[in-house]
């Protein structure tokens, strides 16, 4: 007699890459959409009247409902009960009707006094009616592209389990970053297409979401044939949120040193992007376009290191040695920016070095909360790490935005008058950015010294021989 074993549709090497180069398209606009607006903030402070303080609220409040109405945490419910492809489908919807809110807010006919423009000028008066409106649409776009990014990362596990799943979850982060080096270069680009216009990148990449819609609508169906072959078994138990492991995580110190030291290594890195742009353009005197695709570089960066220094963790280890450098070089980098007296080279260097590190920290963090985290509460373990540094990417725009208008005192008002010739200084935030590499470092070396102590194996390789 012969036995047939029944092969599944990911034992397909062209298949279970085709399904995640179609999730990993999701992810790409997605991460377009979060920088849309960053390489065009000059842009916005004199078309929109967006001060500083104005414009981090705004790209701060991405995050909000994740922090404060603990959206991060229900999208773990969420993503436990419906399972992967609705969870998905759900995190591209809430990110579409938030960009056209965004979209909406910004727009010439709400800003020409369309529907809703009196109610939302007629409160909080520092904060124009469009950054408000801006502010609704992001924060609803924000629980999309996290519920995203969390609905992403166990896709990828499912499909590749037993598979090259370390270098997948590589090739998806590289995915999107080149998203975020896409960004760079197009929305100034299609921001100065005459007349000169901040509406038409966001409506331009906001479309490009609906295709991300489209592409997860594809793999949908390629996971129910998935589903069917593995007889419906969609989700390890292991995997799934549960609201009484949250009591274990927030009480073992080392995860809380982990959880510490992605927030404030993100926090100088999601936030900075948001403005550097401004950053290169005022301290080099250069034009929006050119110092955007100086920055573009970062992304690049991190997007050709990421995978490889992945597989160098699987092969080499040294987990713990690689966050502390991360978070040496991230100082450097922001104290070049905060100090040196920045002329082109010097600032392609430091933000080339930035991808370096940019690459280093994700590359090792991730993989080694499983080294920490018992494997009953891994899903609880990413979300709540995800929960606090979503905290902090909430915080450090705003705080970054007050800090550079208190510090530049009547720059904005003369900027929106129109006088020229007017520059931010940037000083301050760059050495708020780089004290937070400061304690990251001090983390990282407390958690290799745990590690050592404890042999948690962060410093080991993944794979055994
Ligand atoms: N909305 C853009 C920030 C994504 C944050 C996300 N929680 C995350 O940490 N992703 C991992 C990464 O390195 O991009």
């Amino acid at each position: 007699m012969t036995q047939t074993m029944q092969r599944k549709l990911n034992d397909s090497v062209v298949a279970r890459w085709g399904a995640l180069i179609l999730i990993a398209l999701m992810m790409f606009f997605a991460y377009m959409f979060v920088d849309v607006i960053s390489p065009i903030s000059s842009l916005l402070e004199t078309q929109r009247g967006w001060s500083p303080d104005v414009y981090g609220t705004v790209v701060g409040s991405e995050y909000f409902l994740n922090v404060f109405v603990l959206f991060l945490i229900f999208a773990g419910i969420i993503l436990d009960k419906m399972g992967v492809r609705f969870t998905g489908l759900l995190s591209a919807g809430l990110m579409i009707i938030g960009a056209g809110i965004k979209l909406y807010g910004i727009s010439d006919y709400f800003v020409g006094g369309g529907f809703g423009w009196e109610f939302f000028n007629s409160f909080w008066p520092s904060m124009p009616g469009s950054a408000k409106v801006a502010c609704i649409g992001f924060a609803i776009f924000g629980c999309g592209a996290e519920m995203a990014g969390v609905t992403v990362s166990r896709a990828i596990a499912r499909w590749f389990d037993g598979k090259e799943m370390a270098l997948a979850m590589g090739v998806e982060m590289a995915i999107a970053r080149l998203g975020v080096t896409a960004v760079f270069f197009l929305s100034p680009r299609l921001a100065a297409i005459a007349p000169e216009s901040v509406v038409r990148p966001v409506a331009v990449v906001g479309a490009l979401l609906c295709i991300g819609f489209l592409t997860f609508l594809v793999f949908t169906f390629m996971d129910r044939k998935l589903d069917r072959q593995m007889g419906n078994i969609e989700e390890i138990e292991e995997d799934k949120f549960k609201v009484k492991d949250l009591g274990n995580l927030f009480g073992s110190k080392t995860f809380m040193i982990v959880a510490f030291l992605c927030v404030l290594y993100y926090s100088a890195i999601f936030p900075f992007q948001k403005f550097a742009v401004p950053m290169l353009q005022n301290t080099l005197a250069i034009s929006s376009q050119e110092a955007s695709d100086l920055f573009a570089w970062f992304p690049i960066g991190a997007m050709i290191l990421t995978p490889l220094l992945g597989a160098f963790l699987d092969f080499r280890g040294k987990g713990a040695t690689m966050l502390i450098l991360g978070a040496i070089l991230m100082c450097a980098c922001h104290l070049t920016f905060a100090l040196v007296p920045l002329t082109k080279p010097i600032a392609y260097i430091a933000i080339i070095l930035l991808g370096v590190s940019f690459s280093l920290v994700p590359a090792a963090l991730w993989p080694s909360v499983p080294k920490l985290v018992d494997g009953r509460y891994l899903g609880s373990g990413y979300s709540v790490i995800f929960w606090i540094q979503n905290l902090g990417l909430w915080a450090f725009p705003l705080i970054i935005g007050k800090t550079l208008q208190a510090t530049n005192p009547g720059v904005s008002e003369q900027i929106q008058a129109g006088v020229e010739g007017v520059t931010y200084n940037y000083t301050v935030p760059m050495l708020v950015f780089a004290s937070l590499g400061v304690l990251a470092f001090f983390l990282g070396i407390w958690l290799k010294r745990l590690d050592t102590k404890n042999h948690y194996g962060l410093e080991l390789p993944n794979v055994k021989k």
